[in-house]
């Protein structure tokens, strides 16, 4: 089964999004095989949810706050299980847009198999982790004005990368363009400078999830993120799902997060944290090339937003934070682990052999968690295909 089925898009999911059937982008529902006008629905219902829904963004939605996030859940529910058909659309007769206006981006790295993978991939020698990884959620500010929708191109990126030996650096298309399955939590309600936002009250911030791929150019990011971190190398295009799962939508799918190895600071502990069973699969032109599992992610969701405010830092409405690369043990989130940055060769079905992506690949990423009944439910997909650099000549 893949997330695409609509199965996974009964009653117990309804995932937001923004459509456009063709007279512009409106706010919807998935369900089932299609999409469902809120907007429509809500004025055949008198219900003064309309306001929020007659809109081309989920943006006011998300301002609106948890009461309504949560009572327009239960109402979504009942239209829908009354009058199923009506104000519909088929998925194939429509558009889907990005859902939200993304105001800040920050991007963790809490997958613990990840960092440890990535360590000995760019600092062999060095510790498997930093002293500062099981002390807090480590992350770094990332470019919100480059996340795109699902299926938006995916252009190669061009910049420096290390030269030979000391020598002076070389420029051109990346060599080592790679994916990263993450999950986006999607901020809905704001906060106020200066005051730290305590991990007990995530639930009344974080509005829902979204399926992320943060593309990498491996060779770029390695010769520019000393000391300061990720910069070129993972600002060109970080790929969004359409479908936004509200939070409540994951209750069945609420585990214990991994054991902790180390005492925390009390603003990251002292409330039930949010650990996930949620399984992701990625695709590289058609065939299954990894499936990890989230469940093996260490650092919370109200970790990082404690983490995130704790310095007085404040939210925005639409504000997105991910994951981290999801990776478990023999089913990493990148293929800089898949093929120990490229020495590997990764054979697909169909005979050909793969390192980093390729010039037309397409890589489609979907998730499904466990439903509150026996049927799961889908987080949707986020895919991209590769375009050629626009510059086609290196300089050395
Ligand atoms: O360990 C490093 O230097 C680099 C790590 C990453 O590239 C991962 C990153 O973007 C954060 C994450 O997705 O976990
Ligand atoms: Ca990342
Ligand atoms: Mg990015």
């Amino acid at each position: 089964m893949t997330s695409t089925d609509d199965a996974l898009y009964g009653l117990d999911a309804l995932p937001y999004g923004v459509f456009d059937p063709g007279q512009g982008p409106r706010v919807g529902v998935r369900f089932g095989p299609g999409v469902v006008d809120l907007a429509a629905l809500s004025a055949a219902a008198h219900s003064p949810l309309v306001e929020l829904f007659d809109q081309p963004s989920l943006d006011a939605f998300l301002a609106a706050g948890r009461t309504v996030w949560s009572q327009a859940r239960s109402k979504v529910q009942e239209w829908l299980s009354t009058t199923p058909s009506e104000h519909g659309h088929r998925l194939a007769d429509v558009d889907l847009h990005q859902p939200f206006t993304v105001a800040d981006y920050v991007d963790f790295y809490s997958s613990r198999v990840h960092a440890e993978n990535l360590s000995q991939i760019f600092r062999p020698g060095q510790p498997p982790l930093q002293q500062n990884w099981l002390s807090l959620p480590v992350g770094y500010h990332g470019r919100a004005g480059t996340i795109v929708p699902s299926g938006t191109p995916v252009v190669r990126p061009n910049g420096q990368r290390a030269g030979a030996g000391a020598g002076p650096s070389e420029f051109g298309p990346t060599r080592k363009l790679d994916l990263e399955v993450e999950l986006g939590f999607v901020v809905g309600r704001g906060s106020t400078l200066g005051t730290p936002v305590p991990g007990g009250d995530a639930r009344e911030h974080i509005f829902g999830v979204v399926l992320v791929d943060d593309w990498s150019a491996r060779d770029i990011q390695a010769f520019e993120y000393v000391p300061l971190g990720p910069m070129l190398g993972k600002s060109f295009a970080t790929s969004i799902g359409h479908w936004v799962l509200p939070i409540e939508a994951l209750d069945a799918a609420r585990i214990p997060p991994p054991p902790r190895e180390q005492a925390l600071h009390p603003y990251l502990t002292g409330w039930n944290d949010m650990g996930l069973d949620i399984d992701f699969e990625v695709r590289l032109n058609g065939h299954l090339i990894s499936a990890p599992r989230y469940r093996d992610v260490y650092w919370t969701p109200e970790q990082q937003l404690a983490h995130l405010t704790i310095s007085g830092a404040s939210l925005r409405s639409g504000d997105l934070f991910a994951s981290g690369t999801v990776s478990s043990i023999g089913n990493p989130g990148s293929l800089i682990e898949l093929t120990l940055d490229g020495r590997r060769q990764l054979a697909l079905p169909d005979g050909r052999q793969r390192t980093y992506l390729e010039d037309g690949d397409e890589v489609v990423i979907t998730a499904t968690a466990p439903g509150p009944g026996v049927a799961r439910i889908g987080l949707g997909e986020v895919r991209g295909t590769i375009y050629p650099s626009p510059i086609e000549q290196e300089d050395n």
